[in-house]
């Protein structure tokens, strides 16, 4: 899909959490448009974007290319009248797990704006540092030129893929989404392990950090499939052959991660409500 080229347009972003303010960090660094980002709990942003706390605060002449959504699913219903006057005159780009563009557009219409144009998408965190991954649904009433944008404005935070079929927006959640926290859940379970057999805390904490990090790199920079990278780690009869069998054993971590997804697929599909 082509996508426009130049600055990232203005954007109203709604919510600056941990995503909010990932995406931001991204979209700061590739060049953001004067934009206009709505939080609660946010006093302060980079100038010249304009930070409000609340929508009556939201300026009148403010015109956003793209509303982005990035509050907690279960705050939908509260932000969604907020953004239902600019909802009629630019796209919604949700971000948020779960919700559904049919009922987000449902509840935009609710509000006031009928017709809204949703489009969904599932970043994660790496994008403040354009490196995240982001995989998209936009339905058919979507037209080109809003998917372009949409495409042009998470692509500034790293690599975006679509899908075709919204259902498979909650497996997206539960492997890139969440997909970053099981990462560094396995720096953290290696550090403690490694203080476990005596190293010392500060160099556990380095070696575990940089084995995670620098894996991660060569994966990506190499193009060589992970089951390949592993084999080139494993030498027969070496110490990695031991610890891969007590990993893979199919009770172990295959049992595990499929249970995981499994898990946080379902949870998406749950919040959707
Ligand atoms: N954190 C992640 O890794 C991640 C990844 C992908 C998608 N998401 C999605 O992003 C969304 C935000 O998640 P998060 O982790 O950034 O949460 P967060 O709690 O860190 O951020 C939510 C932000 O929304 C603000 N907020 C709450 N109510 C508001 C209101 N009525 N008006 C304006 N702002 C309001 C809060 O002040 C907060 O800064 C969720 O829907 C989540 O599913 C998160
Ligand atoms: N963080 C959100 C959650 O945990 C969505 C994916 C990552 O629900």
């Amino acid at each position: 899909m082509t996508q426009p080229a130049g600055p990232i347009p203005p954007l109203l972003l709604v919510g600056c959490g941990q995503m909010g303010s990932a995406m931001l960090a991204g979209w700061l660094a590739d060049g953001l448009a004067p934009s206009v980002i709505l939080d609660r709990h946010r006093a302060d942003g980079p100038a010249p974007h304009r930070i409000v706390r609340q929508a009556a605060d939201l300026p009148d002449d403010f015109t956003p290319a793209l509303i982005v959504l990035a509050t907690k699913p279960q705050k939908a219903a509260a932000v969604i009248p907020d953004i239902a006057r600019f909802a009629r005159r630019a796209p919604v780009l949700s971000v948020m797990a779960g919700k559904t563009v049919g009922g987000l557009a449902a509840s935009l219409a609710d509000a006031g704006a009928p017709g809204a144009v949703v489009i969904r998408a599932m970043p994660n965190t790496p994008a403040a540092i354009g490196q995240g991954m982001t995989v998209c649904y936009a339905p058919p009433a979507a037209t080109e030129a809003e998917r372009a944008l949409c495409g042009r404005v998470l692509s500034a935070v790293g690599d975006t893929a679509w899908v075709e079929h919204e259902e498979q927006m909650d497996a997206v959640t539960a492997v890139s989404g969440s997909g970053p926290a099981y990462v560094f859940l396995l720096a953290e379970l290696m550090e403690q392990a490694a203080v476990a057999q005596g190293l010392p805390p500060d160099l556990a904490r380095r070696i575990a950090r940089r084995t995670v990090s620098g894996a991660g790199a060569l994966m990506e920079q190499s193009g060589v499939d992970a089951a390949e990278l592993r084999r080139r780690v494993t030498s027969p009869g070496g110490t990695t052959q031991q610890a891969l069998a007590v990993l893979m054993e199919p009770e172990a971590w295959p049992a595990a991660m499929d249970a995981a997804i499994r898990a946080a697929t379902l949870r998406a599909h749950e919040l959707a409500s």
